[in-house]
């Protein structure tokens, strides 16, 4: 017989304490180390240096004039809301022709729509390696491709070097070593990197990892998956990225762009071949168990791949080349003494520069005190040490603009210089 005896729980109890205890000694261990993250609003008179729209498409008249356009010219009866998930009401004739378009762009086989970056991210990831398989990535690979690693049933997960062909070499040859079924082809080996790193801006060797696993994988059982969310929009033809700039498109097994940074949208594309493209629409969970993206975000994605598509992006990319130029020669010619570390690190022709300095907030905080919104990148975002204050350019950004970024940033470096010596 079951006890039938209820304990009443007096209503007017206390709920416990204890798990938001335990929240606010997380946060307060996050603010001892000076870590604790907030949100922020910017006002609106400052001037943008730290955003991802990197072709200024987010406040450009022609994307506004031709978005709005694609809104009015939808017939009334046309749904603005996705209704559902892509396999069951969420799908609908205009998602499937602009996979077309962005395939054909992108000279793919296939594309297929995610809701973001971080989604087909940890899509792909979490369902495409084998049991047994190996995925070999890049150190700095973004928390996306991280998230998917973790839920994926690949048998070995190996960092290497970041952008390093060696490094790749070195893990590569060690996993040959240990097992026969990776030299025989038997177990799939991934190699997942992006085309540009979001913190450091810096563009990946993809040629030099091409030919390492050409060296040692003879049976054509290297799979590269390649995040382009960074050089999407800003480089290759017409914006299309790194990869198609190298002629490489057919050697990518995945490549994934995302639409929140140039293309001043929103979601993501993963292009593949139709096979890839079928097992994730019946295995990548992030895809499957979500609302798709409704029409507005769909024609937002259409509009941008129609203005690259069509070159009127062209100018963009070649004008964010000069300000890139201009900033990188500007920044160099800064005097820094030895009060402050102070540190410029750059790759040529990439939008995002990052300031390595001892003091990574208090510079930040000072531009933007003085109008010119920089950010500082501090751990957990990345590994301790390698603390920065990033720098995005746009070409909707200036010469003055820059020159007011450069003076401000001059003038808190004498300022550390003072201090110094008043000690
Ligand atoms: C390299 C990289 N991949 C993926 C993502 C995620 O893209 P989304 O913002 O569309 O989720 C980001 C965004 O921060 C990124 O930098």
């Amino acid at each position: 017989m079951s006890d039938s005896r209820v304990i009443p729980v007096p209503s007017s109890s206390p709920p416990s304490q204890s798990l938001v205890n335990a929240l606010s000694r997380a946060l307060s261990r996050r603010e001892a180390k000076s870590a604790r993250r907030r949100l922020t609003v910017l006002p609106q008179e400052t001037v943008d240096f730290s955003s991802n729209d990197f072709l200024s498409l987010g406040t450009s008249p022609a994307y506004r004039g031709r978005f709005m356009t694609h809104l009015k010219n939808a017939p009334d009866s046309f749904p603005f809301a996705s209704g559902g998930s892509r396999l069951l009401d969420g799908n609908s004739a205009y998602a499937e022709e602009l996979e077309r378009f962005v395939a054909d762009f992108h000279q793919a086989p296939t594309a297929l729509l995610f809701n973001s970056g971080f989604d087909a991210n940890v899509g792909v990831l979490s369902s495409v390696p084998q049991p047994g398989d190996v995925i070999l990535y890049d150190e700095l690979i973004h928390a996306s491709a991280h998230e998917g690693m973790r839920l994926s049933r690949a048998g070995k997960r190996i960092m290497f070097p970041h952008s390093s062909a060696a490094g790749l070499r070195d893990a590569l040859q060690t996993q040959i070593n240990e097992d026969p079924s990776v030299r025989n082809g038997t177990k799939n080996v991934f190699i997942v990197v992006e085309s540009i790193y979001s913190m450091d801006g810096d563009v990946a060797p993809i040629r030099d990892f091409i030919q390492v696993v050409d060296d040692l994988l003879p049976h054509q059982n290297g799979y590269f998956m390649v995040d382009e969310a960074h050089s999407t929009g800003v480089f290759g033809p017409r914006g299309a990225g790194v990869v198609q700039e190298l002629g490489v498109q057919d050697r990518m097994f995945i490549r994934v762009h995302t639409f929140g940074k140039a293309l001043a949208s929103h979601g993501a594309v993963v292009l593949c071949g139709q096979e890839t493209k079928d097992y994730l629409i019946n295995y990548a969970r992030s895809l499957i168990y979500t609302t798709a993206l409704g029409f507005p975000f769909l024609a937002s994605i259409r509009t941008a791949y129609e203005l690259l598509a069509n070159g009127e992006t062209e100018s963009l990319q070649v004008r964010v080349q000069e300000l890139i130029r201009h900033l990188h020669t500007r920044l160099h010619s800064l005097r820094a003494d030895q009060s402050v570390l102070f540190e410029v690190d750059h790759f040529p022709t990439s939008p995002i520069f990052s300031l390595r300095t001892s003091k990574p907030r208090q510079l930040a905080a000072f531009c933007q005190r003085n109008g010119f919104i920089i950010r500082a990148i501090m751990p957990p975002t990345i590994p301790e040490g390698k603390e920065r204050v990033r720098v995005c350019l746009h070409s909707g950004n200036t010469e003055a603009e820059i020159e007011g970024l450069v003076q401000t940033i001059q003038s808190w470096l004498d300022q550390c210089e003072l201090r110094s010596a008043n000690l």
